[in-house]
């Protein structure tokens, strides 16, 4: 059974042009004009992109004394609804520390809920011989080739620099690729004690105790140990001017440092925390929080400029009665918002639509940026023959109000309430099947997704490594008698 999608604008990260798309099975089989098949799909007058990949979520993420309330199911339905084909779950070890153990539980809990795609990042919240071990079967057997290091979360996930340094090492010779929350989380757990000892105990103080130059100081940091371990790096949740500069400035000096902002961060500002209204503020306690306008510019012009390459989520979504187990104290409200459905289309209105961002710089930034990045390019993130028919028809003309009453996250409101889109997926397509189409009623297909293994030594890990061995210090052999004899 084929399908063509037909009448559309193929927009990819390198070029628009009209044509129509044959999909055979799973795959996309031919890219042309005039194109038949058994079923068409109306693209006329939409735009046809990829299916986004968004490569930073928290579904079902047991933190902070809680487990985040978004599912498998309605999160990859969400980001079906949302144009997103692809998410990349975040997998935390359990209190054995093992590293396999956490993807078999990650297993367990996604394996009969996802309606799309997936895939994990690893973390490491330790450092032992027991993980140095098993990184290895985490990368040729598990087909994940990527690890997370906390540098703030003290006490529970943060890793010290010396850890982050071994493990950096272990990721440069398994040609895995390190990611990092940079914040510098001592001083960040100092200044939330000042603070509540003040009397600030609100959302405010959330922050007021992350300041930017406490993630920007954690990024320079982060950049170092990984230039010294002789690996790309890609930073999380980068959110400040602090943050971005040492990206910029890495990235100027040659070395491969990526940068992922939010679409949070690049829509919502840091006045959300001094709402009067205790819960509006705490629904938006995230890490790191949301900045000034100025910041946001910084993010917008790194997107267009090439210094950030990649728009996320970290959609960690809890509830107002989760939010509550911080109403005393805002150290202890649940640290995350949602977005996976908002994502592509507030970056649509609030980018293409305001002529900060192309439509091939919005592909870029939603899908095959990270595809490459994560070494699954060409078979996702692109429209390529051959590649998986993760497809999104693109309407730029349905505008709509984001509401918690027609969302399809489970949580009770949305942090992008009453704001208006102007573009949403028609028909979005997960490996040649329809699991969104626009006024029809759609319905989870959970079960159907399928976990991508991602093969290691990406083509920039490979130059990284090439690189640091033609330059590494060499022992300088000199005569002997050229070396004097001491006394
Ligand atoms: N970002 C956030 O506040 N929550 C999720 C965990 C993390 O990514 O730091
Ligand atoms: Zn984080
Ligand atoms: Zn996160």
């Amino acid at each position: 059974m084929s399908k063509v999608i037909k009448g559309g604008t193929i927009v990819t990260a390198d070029r628009s042009w009209k044509a129509d798309v044959l999909i055979e099975g799973e795959k996309i089989a031919e890219i042309g004009e005039n194109l038949k098949g058994d079923e068409t799909i109306d693209a006329e007058g939409a735009y046809v992109i990829p299916g986004g990949i968004d490569p930073h979520t928290h579904l079902e993420m047991p933190f902070m004394g809680t487990t985040a309330a978004e599912t498998f199911e309605s999160g990859t339905f969400a980001a079906a609804a949302g144009g997103t084909t692809m998410l990349v779950d975040f997998c935390l070890p359990g209190e054995d520390g093992s590293l396999l153990n956490a993807i078999d539980d990650w297993d367990r809990k996604s394996r009969d809920q996802i309606c799309t795609d997936i895939s994990y990042h690893m973390a490491i919240t330790g450092w032992n011989e027991s993980i140095f071990n098993e990184m290895e079967a985490v990368v040729k057997e598990r087909g994940i080739n990527t690890f997370k290091h906390f540098m703030a979360y003290k006490g529970a996930l943060m890793v010290e620099d010396d850890e982050m340094f071994a493990s950096f090492k272990r990721c440069a010779e398994l040609g895995a690729l390190p990611l990092v929350h940079a914040e510098n989380g001592d001083i960040v757990q100092e200044l939330q004690q000042k603070y509540l000892a003040e009397g600030i105990t609100g959302p405010e103080g959330h922050a007021y105790s992350r300041p930017p130059e406490v993630e920007g100081e954690a990024a320079n940091r982060a950049i170092m140990i990984a230039d010294a371990a002789g690996t790309p790096l890609y930073i999380v949740h980068v959110s400040c001017e602090q943050a971005h500069e040492a990206i910029r400035r890495a990235r100027q000096k040659g070395m491969r440092v990526y940068g992922e902002p939010l679409i949070q961060h690049l829509t919502l500002d840091e006045t959300e925390y001094f709402d009067k209204d205790w819960q509006y503020a705490a629904r938006r306690v995230m890490s790191p929080p949301f900045r000034s306008k100025d910041h946001q510019a910084s993010l917008w012009a790194g997107l267009s400029s090439g210094s950030l390459q990649v728009v996320a989520t970290d959609h960690a979504a809890f509830t107002d009665k989760q939010k509550q187990m911080g109403l005393d104290n805002f150290t202890t409200i649940p640290n995350g918002t949602g977005g996976l459905e908002e994502r592509m289309a507030m970056l649509w209105t609030k980018g293409v639509e305001t002529g900060r961002l192309t439509p091939e710089e919005f592909v870029a930034a939603t899908s095959s940026n990270i595809a490459k990045i994560l070494n699954i390019y060409p078979m996702k993130g692109g429209i390529n023959v051959g590649g998986d028919a993760d497809v999104v028809v693109w309407d730029p003309t349905i505008s709509r109000e984001i509401a918690v009453s027609t969302q399809k996250s489970i949580i009770d409101y949305n942090v992008f309430e009453g704001m208006t889109v102007t573009a949403q997926p028609r028909y979005t397509l997960s490996r040649g099947e329809v699991v969104w189409a626009y006024g029809q009623n759609s319905q989870p297909q959970p079960g159907r997704g399928k976990f991508v293994r991602r093969p290691a030594f990406a083509s920039a890990s490979q130059a990284v490594s090439k690189w640091k061995s033609l330059n590494t210090p060499r022992k300088i052999e000199r005569n002997p008698l050229n070396i004097p004899s001491g006394v």
